[in-house]
């Protein structure tokens, strides 16, 4: 941190601009406008890693938006982190247009991504236009996400025709949890090359990212090496362009085992827990409301 200024002491101990000092990094960068799929696609040129989040709701997105994090994915993993279900397979296009619409009110800056949840792009490309198109129109955000590499190619190709940037979503596809349970994929040379392929696939069909979750660090970065567009990691290693976390995760929220890829850099659910205690404690013995807090 070079600057002199007294602010300095509050500031994140990163650097406030990009490397280059050009100020147009993803993260740290000058600009106040809303970032663009076109801003992702500089970051690679750059060669420069950026972060990115699950949000749900306008609160906490507001919350990262203020922090810097320029791209947020609302997730269909709201469905086990947000609304109570075992997996993402349940989630409603319904649901996800009311979370994302509440992510897009609450930042300014971040680029909002939504997952199209499972059900409502398999039946092919019309179907998914239909529901990327309510996610547009309705929620406002600057684009989708969908699993699926060669098997999705045809909808990601119409999406990306029709004026809605795509991120593609490949590795371990967790609306598919039925078929394929939560394993690392891409394990051994027939894997691999279908991984490979898979991501050419996304790519070809224009999308401008690639999810790759859960996948031998090996492979990410090969896979990495090989594409013109960026490959955002989730249990992928070190080499992808961006990394991707859910944010109930990495903020210490989630009840239970989380996987193990994860890093924990809070215990919101510790520092929840005792405020709710203390208040809790503070009516039953009649401390809280003191007053300060009364009318009269
Ligand atoms: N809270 C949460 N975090 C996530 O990262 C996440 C979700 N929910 N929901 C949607 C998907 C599902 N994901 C998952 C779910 C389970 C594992 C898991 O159990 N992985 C094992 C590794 C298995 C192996 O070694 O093959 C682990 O121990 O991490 C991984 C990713 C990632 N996504
Ligand atoms: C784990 C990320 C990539 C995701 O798809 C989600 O949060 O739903
Ligand atoms: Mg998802």
């Amino acid at each position: 941190m070079t600057s002199s200024s007294g602010a300095a002491a509050a500031a994140p101990a990163h650097p406030p601009t990009s490397a280059d000092g050009s100020g147009k990094a993803l993260y740290g960068g000058k600009s106040s406008r809303r970032i663009t799929v076109h801003d992702i696609t500089a970051a690679k040129e750059r060669g420069e890693k950026w972060p990115m989040l699950t949000a749900y709701d306008a609160m906490t997105a507001s919350v990262f938006d203020e922090a810097g994090i320029p791209v947020m994915l609302v997730g269909d993993s709201m469905g086990n982190c947000h609304l109570g279900y075992e997996t993402t397979v349940p989630v409603t296009l319904d649901e996800m247009a009311v979370l994302a619409a509440a992510v897009v009110r609450g930042t300014r800056r971040a680029l909002i991504v939504a997952d199209l949840p499972f059900g409502s792009y398999q039946e092919g490309p019309v179907q998914a236009l239909r529901s990327a198109t309510r996610l547009v129109k309705d929620a406002g955000v600057g684009a989708v996400k969908l699993e699926g590499g060669e098997r999705s190619h045809e909808q990601i190709s119409l999406l990306v025709q029709s004026g809605i940037p795509v991120m593609g979503h490949i590795g371990l596809t967790p609306q598919s949890v039925n078929a394929m349970g939560y394993r690392v994929q891409g394990r051994g040379e027939e894997a691999a090359q279908q991984l490979l392929r898979d991501a050419k696939a996304v790519q070809d069909a224009g999308a401008f990212a690639v999810v790759l979750e859960l996948v031998p660090g090996e492979l990410a970065a090969e896979v990495t090496r090989s594409l013109h567009i960026p490959t955002v990691g989730i249990g992928a290693g070190p080499e992808t362009d961006a990394q991707v976390l859910v944010y109930t995760d990495m903020a210490g929220l989630t009840p239970g085992r989380v996987p193990r890829f994860t890093k924990q850099y809070a215990n919101l659910r510790q520092t929840l827990g005792d405020a709710a205690r203390t208040f809790a404690d503070e009516v039953v013995t009649g401390t809280f409301p003191q007053a300060e807090h009364t009318f009269h």
